[in-house]
């Protein structure tokens, strides 16, 4: 019988995928043997692992590992359509494996086989998987929080302090041979005493409050849910109403994921609500922003300039970002570090380890804490 699983004798294949489990998860009939025999599964792994290779191992110990050799989504379906991933009970993938997969969508997982009940996604974005649709068909969903955290506030950090002296225009000049440019630089601002808002207070909003607190910056924010108080007090944070926070900010850092219900949150209406001059920097995602309107603010004065590392179309990029001098851009590199990089990957490993041993990742997406 062909039900993409290899059999091994249970003394050779300590705490791997229990058959019986397998065997029900892909709607097989269960046998005789199933009491004596036990499968390894198969997981799909959809990027090379990078860094974490010795915990990758032992993944490699309890699991048949296939990759794609497709490299663009339409060939991506073809593939998993011609069955090259049968027998699949996870998938491994991350934010670049993108280009090969596009969105992972209801489109994908249908023609994935129905053998999928796990996607460990390494980020702690996870915008990129439609979750309902990983629900409805039973399939769990993991991603890394916290493990993104020191990266991408650093980078958030470093934004902000290159768009307080607009940096860009005389680095540009710079390298154009130019030194301070044809003019007198404008003069930047210090971080001291400034009001940093920060919308969107999860792990890399509070270690961006705390990384700004050593810069002399005062931290309000808005989130869906309220600090506790103790949490407040450690970071000297006051929680605000959200068009407070738009009003009364020197500077606004965007530290919130993706859904439908923050899509465009800043737009025309709150950058029209922020101080004349206002700098905004944004590591979360860049449809947080309406870029249009971002783009106008920034015409008009109303936003004097901003660090942006993330896009509404990555790879493209507004063309009238690309030519403002005002704008200091990062290739979304929030997390492109060794460390960040290597700790996103372990986190990864082990919620695929715990999903094969145990059947529950560790760090299962919010939606799905109830599943
Ligand atoms: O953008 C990076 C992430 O979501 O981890």
């Amino acid at each position: 019988m062909n039900c993409g699983f290899r059999m091994r004798p249970p003394a050779m294949s300590q705490g791997v995928w229990p058959i019986d489990e397998a065997i029900s998860s892909i709607g097989m009939p269960h046998g005789p043997w199933e009491a004596t025999y036990w499968a390894e599964p198969k997981v799909l792994l959809l990027e090379d692992i990078k860094h974490a290779h010795s915990s990758w191992a032992t993944i490699e110990s309890l699991a048949d590992v296939i990759s794609p050799t497709s490299s663009c989504r339409q060939d991506f379906l073809a593939e998993a359509a011609s069955g090259a991933f049968d027998g699949c009970v996870a998938v491994y993938r991350t934010w670049e494996s993108i280009v090969i997969t596009g969105k992972f969508d209801a489109e994908v997982l249908d023609t994935l086989p129905s053998s999928i009940r796990f996607i460990s996604h390494k980020g702690a974005g996870y915008d990129q998987v439609d979750v309902a649709a990983c629900t409805a068909r039973g399939i769990q969903v993991s991603n890394t929080p916290g493990t993104v955290d020191d990266g991408t506030a650093n980078l958030g950090i470093f934004l902000l302090l290159g768009a307080l002296r607009n940096l860009p225009v005389c680095m540009a000049a710079l390298r154009d041979g130019k030194w301070r440019g044809t003019s007198e630089p404008a003069l930047g601002h210090d971080p001291e005493g400034k009001v940093l808002g920060i919308l969107g207070m999860g792990g890399i909003g509070r270690n961006m409050a705390r990384k700004a607190r050593a810069f002399g910056m005062k931290i309000r924010y808005h989130n869906r849910a309220r600090l506790d108080r103790d949490t407040e007090k450690e970071l000297e944070a006051e929680y605000v109403g959200f068009d407070e926070l738009l009003a009364g900010c020197d500077a606004l850092s965007l530290n919130l994921p993706l859904t439908e219900s923050t899509r465009h949150i800043i737009s025309k209406r709150e950058l029209s609500k922020m101080k004349k001059g206002v700098v905004i920097v944004n590591t979360a995602r860049g449809a947080i922003m309406d870029e249009a309107a971002l783009v106008e603010a920034l015409d008009s004065g109303q936003v004097s300039s901003v660090g942006l590392d993330v896009f509404e179309s990555e790879p493209q990029i507004h063309p009238r970002l690309l030519n403002n001098p005002r704008v200091l851009l990062t290739p979304h590199l929030g997390t492109w570090t060794v460390e960040t990089q290597e700790k996103m990957e372990e986190l990864a490993i082990k919620n695929l380890h715990m999903f094969l041993t145990k059947g529950k990742p560790c760090t299962v997406v919010p939606e799905q804490r109830d599943m």
